[in-house]
């Protein structure tokens, strides 16, 4: 039986920092984000939904998606963001499941997915279990301004553009404070999967 763990937290609350702490591990990472950027390529479904949707300015020279501009159109306006939501989502949701039953198939121990939105959009179905990496919200605001160089404004509009952290952690199976070092997150992890991997 291969168990199924969904990683989640806000947005820059330390899920790649600590998903790179697992697949160190030797298990398998699926990340939404990654498979966010691909399902959105030149040529794809989605990609001519978002253009049709939100016209060609959205657009860099070369074609591809302005990941930048259509950040700021989609985190100062919640209509916009769920259209896209709309768009993206079940391609996203597709393809992780394609990876969850190819890692089955191997009868791997464990498979984790990394998703942000894992409890905004109601995907917990498709886990075991849910590890939340959380920090307060100083720290996220901080550790977030300084990653993307994005005013306060910017890096607001984006925390607020999901679940606050304080309820994710009342849905989570487990939790990992992320407000420490990095040496403090990594033994947390470690203490909940060897807990939870046998
Ligand atoms: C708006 C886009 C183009 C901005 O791209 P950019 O490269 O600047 O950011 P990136 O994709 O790396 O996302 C960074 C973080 O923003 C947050 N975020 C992204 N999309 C959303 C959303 N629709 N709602 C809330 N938070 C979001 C997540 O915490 C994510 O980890 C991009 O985030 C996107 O296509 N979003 C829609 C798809 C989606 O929901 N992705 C989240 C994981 S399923
Ligand atoms: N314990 C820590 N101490 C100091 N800095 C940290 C710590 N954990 C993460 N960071 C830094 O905070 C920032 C956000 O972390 P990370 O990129 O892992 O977040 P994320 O949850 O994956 O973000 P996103 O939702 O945007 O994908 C990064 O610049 C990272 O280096």
């Amino acid at each position: 039986m291969t168990i199924v763990l969904g990683l989640t937290g806000g947005i820059a609350s330390g899920k790649s920092t600590v998903s790179k702490m697992i697949r160190e591990l030797g298990i398998r990472v699926i990340d939404a984000d990654v498979i966010a950027r691909e399902v959105v390529e030149i040529g794809k479904p989605a990609y001519q939904q978002i253009v049709e949707t939100f016209g060609l300015d959205i657009l860099l020279d070369n074609g591809e998606i302005n990941r930048g501009k259509l950040g700021e159109i989609i985190f100062s306006s919640e209509q916009k963001r769920l259209q896209l939501n709309e768009i993206v989502h079940p391609a996203i949701r597709l393809e992780m499941l394609k990876q969850i039953e190819d890692e089955k198939r191997k009868h791997s121990n464990a498979v984790v997915l990394d998703i942000p939105l894992l409890f905004e959009s109601k995907l917990t179905y498709l886990v075991d279990k849910t590890i939340l990496v959380y920090v307060d919200e100083e720290t996220q605001l901080k550790r977030l301004m300084q990653r993307n160089g994005f005013s306060e404004e910017e890096a607001v509009l984006r925390i607020q553009s999901q679940m606050p952290l304080t309820e994710k952690r009342l849905l989570a199976d487990e939790l990992i404070n992320n407000n420490g070092t990095i040496e403090e997150t990594k033994k947390q992890l470690h203490d909940i999967l060897s807990y939870i991997i046998h």
